[in-house]
């Protein structure tokens, strides 16, 4: 298992981590999400031994990372955040002999597993070809292979879809299947929650440092009654925005010269008053279509509020 226990971490006056208590059981792919500046990478970072948390500890598998800093450290992979976790001038098995290397797996050792890992990633053809060289998507399961070398039981991915193309993603989804197992734990951020709730088995929100859902993906199945709509209208004025958050449970962006209002319903005929509310300040409608109800809403819906504060939340979570 891991475990956090009151895990937080100030910079300075700003706490990007405040008390987060959270165990995850092993066999858990986690969906770690949050909006941006919530405290997801410091966290993985402190998960990782790169960041030393101001006060808390964090446990794997009974290991204590403030007591028992380098056995903890063999339990844990990470690919973090961007696209640095490689080297790029050398090839797929380099880079692996390398990081094998560093936690000091003899290549002979590790002769075995690379073939492995190139089998289940697809980067056969590619063993011999530069980093550099490799699509983005290419470069990723590299990147993972490298932090799975030693066979740690957790593995964090930082944003493991960033930049891919969506034949990528699904091919990163299929192989998140094959290596996660009944005693391995894998966390994942992403900003894509379609990703996320496709993958993963238990769903994690932080926002502002404070953990503020946790629950088994099935929790999603109990709102699928729900109605979620997204209006087009003419770009609204702040103002309006804020009366309208006030007044319905809705999620408002602008995007291409017409602002988006995603609204989740429990009956259809619901749609009509915000419809005739925006009919009476004389705001011009472009399209309105019916779309289906995901993890997108709930996400929404807890992080919403003017300026991005916390807001009472719609739904019982
Ligand atoms: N080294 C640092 N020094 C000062 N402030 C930091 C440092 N690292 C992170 N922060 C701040 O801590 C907060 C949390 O940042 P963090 O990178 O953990 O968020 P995140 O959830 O990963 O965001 P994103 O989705 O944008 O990557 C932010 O306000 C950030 O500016």
């Amino acid at each position: 298992m891991l475990k956090y226990t009151e895990v937080s971490k100030a910079f300075g006056e700003l706490v990007a981590v405040n008390k987060l208590n959270l165990n995850v059981e092993a066999g858990t792919i986690l969906g770690f999400l949050g909006p941006n500046g919530a405290g997801k990478t410091t966290t993985i970072k402190m998960s990782c031994g790169l960041v030393k948390p101001t006060y808390g500890d964090i446990e794997a598998f009974g290991i204590s990372i403030s007591k028992s800093r380098k056995k903890y450290i063999k339990n844990i992979g990470a690919v973090l955040e961007g696209n640095r976790n490689i080297y790029w001038r050398l090839t797929p098995i380099e880079n692996m002999e390398y990081f094998a290397g560093l936690r000091g797996i003899s290549r002979k050792k590790i002769r075995e597993k690379m073939d492995e890992y190139l089998e289940i990633f697809n980067l056969k053809e590619k063993r011999n070809v530069e980093c550099g060289k490799l699509s983005r998507g290419m470069q990723q399961k590299v990147a993972i292979c490298c932090a799975m070398i030693h066979e740690p039981r957790i593995l964090f991915l930082d944003e493991p879809t960033l930049g891919l193309d969506v034949e990528s993603v699904d091919s990163m989804e299929n192989i998140i299947k094959k290596i996660i197992s009944k005693d391995r734990i894998i966390i994942i951020t992403s900003h894509d929650l379609k990703f996320v709730s496709d993958l993963c088995n238990r769903i994690t929100i932080i926002h502002k440092g404070v953990l503020v859902l946790d629950k088994d993906i099935s929790f999603l199945e109990s709102y699928s009654d729900n109605i979620t709509y997204i209006i087009e209208t003419q770009v609204l004025q702040q103002e309006i925005k804020n009366d309208i958050h006030k007044n319905f449970p809705v999620y408002i962006e602008d995007n291409n010269n017409k602002t988006q209002i995603r609204i989740t319903l429990k009956e259809d005929n619901e749609i009509l008053e915000i419809l005739n509310y925006l009919k009476e300040i004389s705001i011009k409608l472009f399209n309105i279509r019916k779309v289906n109800f995901e993890l997108k809403d709930v996400f929404m819906d807890i992080i919403k509020g003017d300026n991005g504060e916390y807001a009472r939340s719609n739904f019982d979570i």
